[in-house]
């Protein structure tokens, strides 16, 4: 790899990066203003831009009520075609960057009169190289460095320790987030690689709208996704959750009844009682100071919020389980992903809406209906709580009607909420 290596001899890096993204941008397509996660990476950022230049936006995040003292704050610079920019101090930790979703760049030209041209933009692909951080990062910058915000929250919460909340207010996300969407997914990174290293500021509403619209910004225009997510309402043949029980209050709930009834016929739940005692045995079992209940129930949900145990499976391939297209019953979740799948469409999706997969790999997993079945496991594995948010009727319909989409289809299957939409801009 001699371009890594070269990054050290000319300074750029102190050792050989060990990240590498790459990002293809068609004209019109962008990027918006974000600062790296502190946490995350090391110090230098380096983007090499291959096939198109572009401008790049550089903004400063003011980290005290003085900002820059009349200082400019926001700086274009053109990475021309094939140039390497490197981000590192304050370029990095300080300013945010990002491009502009524009079909066109001003860029500096000093044989024009006006000392600048336009300039069409060009299908662009970037590498970015970076170096895994291990361990937090100190730069105290309260506005920019995640570390810091995670250590507030830390020493807030020894404070109080008494607090006993089960909803989740800023405080309580960002410790969530941090102990059951970024450490577990540290350590099964290698079977959720697409998430790994993506910010996860909030676990709140915000933070779902923040997933829908990345899912947006690597669709081109037209573009269509389908989102799956666990639905509150879940019904096993004529029997109802406590909840869809409890919330069937008009006319149009009963219509919505009568699907749920239709469309749970096909469906095989594993045997379980969705009895009172059930419930009481989910709510008092909870995991860690976010206070949240542990999942143990498939058809029933007590509350929005929740953490659901992942074991994480030693491999342990059994042979002559295979089907002709190379799926392993037992490792439906590991199978699905080598396939092609963005994340496996078997169980609920992360806190967001996450699932950007065809439709027709959903069918099909749920005809071999081995989504049912969990993975082997040894005794000895460790298991993982991750959190979860499951959706309510219309609540998905309300995240995407805050986008720039067309919702083409919006129904439920098989407990899930679904949503096809297309890109409009
Ligand atoms: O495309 C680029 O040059 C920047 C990409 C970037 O900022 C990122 O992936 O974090
Ligand atoms: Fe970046």
């Amino acid at each position: 790899m001699p371009i890594v290596k070269r990054f050290v001899e000319e300074g750029c890096m102190p050792v050989v990066p060990d990240q590498l993204t790459i990002n293809r941008y068609l004209p019109g397509q962008g990027i918006p203003p974000h600062v790296d996660t502190h946490s995350s990476f090391t110090d230098e950022i380096l983007s090499l831009s291959i096939g198109g230049g572009v401008n790049m936006d550089f903004r400063y995040i003011p980290s005290n009520s003085e900002g820059m003292k009349n200082k400019p704050c926001h700086y274009v610079v053109y990475l021309p075609p094939r140039s390497l920019c490197v981000m590192t101090g304050p370029a990095r930790y300080e300013w945010s960057h990002g491009i502009c979703p524009r079909m066109t760049d001003v860029v500096p030209n000093k044989n024009s009169t006006t000392g600048l041209q336009l300039l069409p933009r060009e299908e662009r692909v970037s590498f970015t190289f970076r170096k895994v951080r291990h361990g937090e990062c100190w730069c105290r910058i309260a506005t920019v460095c995640d570390s810091y915000k995670k250590s507030k929250v830390t020493s807030q919460e020894e404070k109080s320790s008494s607090a006993s909340a089960t909803m989740l207010d800023d405080r309580n996300a960002a410790k969530l987030e941090r102990e059951h969407v970024l450490q577990v997914y540290d350590q099964i990174a290698e079977h959720f690689s697409v998430t790994r290293h993506k910010p996860w500021p909030q676990v709140l509403e915000e933070r779902r709208l923040a997933a829908v619209s990345e899912m947006l910004r690597v669709l081109s225009i037209g573009g269509r996704g389908l989102i799956y997510v666990w639905a509150m309402e879940q019904q096993k043949g004529k029997k109802r959750s406590t909840y869809l029980k409890h919330n069937k209050t008009n006319s149009h709930d009963t219509q919505q009844d009568e699907s749920l009834i239709a469309i749970s016929k096909n469906l095989n739940f594993e045997e379980e009682q969705n009895t009172e005692s059930n419930q009481r045995s989910i709510k008092a079992s909870t995991s860690g100071a976010s206070s949240l209940p542990v999942h143990v129930n498939r058809t029933e949900f007590v509350q929005q919020d929740m953490l659901v145990p992942w074991k994480l499976k030693t491999q342990k391939k059994k042979e002559g389980n295979c089907d002709k297209k190379g799926h392993y019953e037992k490792e439906c979740r590991i199978s699905y992903r080598c396939r092609g799948s963005k994340t496996p469409v078997n169980g609920p999706s992360l806190d967001a809406p996450q699932t950007t997969v065809l439709e027709n790999d959903i069918k099909e997993n749920y005809q071999n209906n081995s989504y049912k079945r969990e993975p082997q496991t040894s005794g000895s594995d460790p298991v993982f709580h991750r959190f979860y948010h499951v959706f309510k009727q219309g609540e998905l319909e309300a995240l995407c009607s805050q986008l720039n989409v067309n919702i083409i289809k919006s129904y439920y299957d098989e407990g899930n909420w679904c949503i096809i939409f297309e890109k409009v801009s």
